[in-house]
């Protein structure tokens, strides 16, 4: 058994699961590798936030057979911080792998306030991400309680925080900025920041390899539609505008989020309208933060916060606009199709009309077959491709991590050499974190050339 200290876990801790991969380095210096690093093994928790929990655990070898495990339910995972225990024991008990062989872990952290490169977890840098956790309030927090578990369990290994703010650093300033107080603004960095970066880099890279064009000419519309969905406008590779803003409930909605409100709202809403507090005298206080983070969303609509659910019960074939006045979950569907074409509609805009595609992704845009036809559908007066019925059914089921499920004549574009594409991209934010772990010569300054 090998002994080297390579390995690099990638733990993405989002709203409502927790994801981690394993991978070991790709041979040094072997620039022919298409990715520096080989993935090992990976492990889901999902419905942390409506149990029971669901856990799988599946390891890539030659046998695996004995130690998969699939959508087990495990009532005693009641947060992020207990699913990675159980990981760690799965990990023990199922895996041949020496946990001291782990070099690194790389964090999702959801928000990085102003950091723009990954930090290593110290002192500081932990207490830095501890102030943002009022600004993420589903996330920072989960990410800093595994990181603490992983100091323990894992003592030998260096916690990296990576961060999906960073993507988002090159909106343009006047973009970020909300029309209030600039003073206030600039004093409190009260400002648009903008979440899912680690899953937009990840979709940009990848869809640049699979269109075989340089991610610095790539204007894309990308929808990253899970527990939290967001939208990004990307122009020539950069991010452009976002749909979430100084926190992660702005924009879209999602499972448990309202996504954009008019901000008085709240106050009509309920006369409780004070903010999460973790100080335990105001435990009963129901902040509007929380109303708006974790009871509303799809779960506040029809129940659950499984858009799978949703899309089984909408009656999508009535075409009956009354519907959704009866229908919870119908009513979920065309709210969400509703949005989604706001922001569609104003980033083709602010691209000029010049997209290369729009993308689905997250767990909502993988699997979301129906969600994607009506959309599509919608775009074809913009000029987008007509979606090929079979190529959109069968996303799900190949092997390719870009599947273009547009119906493309071959050599067809507009007047600015744009196709006009319609993908499905399955993200993995988890590879994106050990991909700029593995290439940054200050955590592998030997791997370099
Ligand atoms: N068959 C399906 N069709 C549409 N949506 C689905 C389906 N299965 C799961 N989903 C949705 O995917 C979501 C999880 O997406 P994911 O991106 O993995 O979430 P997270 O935000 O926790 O990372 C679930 O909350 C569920 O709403
Ligand atoms: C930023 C965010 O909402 O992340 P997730 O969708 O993973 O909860
Ligand atoms: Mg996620």
């Amino acid at each position: 058994m090998s002994t080297q200290k390579n390995l690099v876990l990638s733990v993405n801790a989002g709203s409502s699961s927790l994801k981690i991969s394993l991978y070991s380095l790709s041979s040094r210096g072997n620039h022919d590798s298409p990715e520096p690093v080989n993935l090992l093994l990976t492990s889901s928790i999902s419905s942390i936030s409506a149990p029971p929990a669901k856990f799988s655990f599946h390891v890539l070898s030659n046998d695996h057979s004995q130690s998969d495990v699939k959508d087990e339910p495990v009532d005693r995972i009641t947060d992020h911080s207990s699913a990675f225990s159980h990981f760690i024991e799965t990990l023990e008990h199922q895996a041949s792998i020496d946990r001291k062989r782990i070099a690194y872990i790389c964090h999702r952290v959801v928000h990085g306030g102003d950091y723009s490169d990954p930090v290593q977890i110290n002192e500081e840098s932990y207490h830095h991400i501890e102030k943002l956790s009022d600004l993420a309030p589903l996330h920072n927090g989960a990410a800093l309680s595994v990181i603490k578990a992983c100091i323990s369990s894992l003592p030998d290994a260096k916690s990296v925080a990576y961060f999906d703010t960073a993507f988002h650093r090159s909106i343009p300033h006047h973009v970020a900025c909300y029309a209030i107080d600039q003073k206030i603004a600039n004093e409190r960095g009260l400002k648009k920041y903008g979440f899912h970066g680690l899953s937009y880099s990840f979709i940009v890279r990848a869809v640049s390899r699979s269109l075989q064009k340089p991610i610095d000419t790539l204007n894309l519309i990308v929808l990253h539609l899970g527990s939290g969905a967001s939208a990004c406008a990307i122009k020539e590779g950069k991010s452009l505008d976002t749909s979430m803003g100084l926190t992660p409930l702005n924009g879209l909605p999602g499972a448990t989020r309202s996504g954009a409100i008019d901000p008085s709202l709240i106050f009509h809403y309920t006369n409780r309208a004070g903010r999460i507090t973790h100080d335990p005298a105001m435990a009963t206080n129901i902040g509007a933060e929380d109303i708006l983070n974790r009871k509303s969303g799809w779960k506040s609509i029809t129940g659950t916060t499984d858009f799978g659910v949703i899309l089984s019960k909408a009656q999508l074939d009535d075409p009956n606009p009354e519907i959704a006045s009866h229908n919870p979950y119908r009513l979920a569907f065309d709210l969400f199709v509703d949005r989604i074409l706001n922001y569609i509609g104003s980033y083709h805009l602010k691209l000029h009309g010049d997209v290369d595609a729009i993308v689905f992704a997250g767990g909502i845009g993988e699997k979301g077959v129906e969600l994607r036809r009506i959309i599509s559908e919608k775009l074809r007066c913009i000029g987008y491709r007509t979606i090929d019925r079979s190529k959109n059914e069968d996303a799900g089921k190949v092997e390719d991590v870009v599947v273009d499920i547009s119906m493309l004549p071959s050599g067809e574009h507009d007047s600015q050499g744009r196709e006009k594409r319609i993908l499905v991209c399955k993200t993995d934010e988890q590879l994106e974190m050990a991909r700029q772990n593995a290439l940054d010569s200050n955590f592998w300054p030997e791997n370099q050339s």
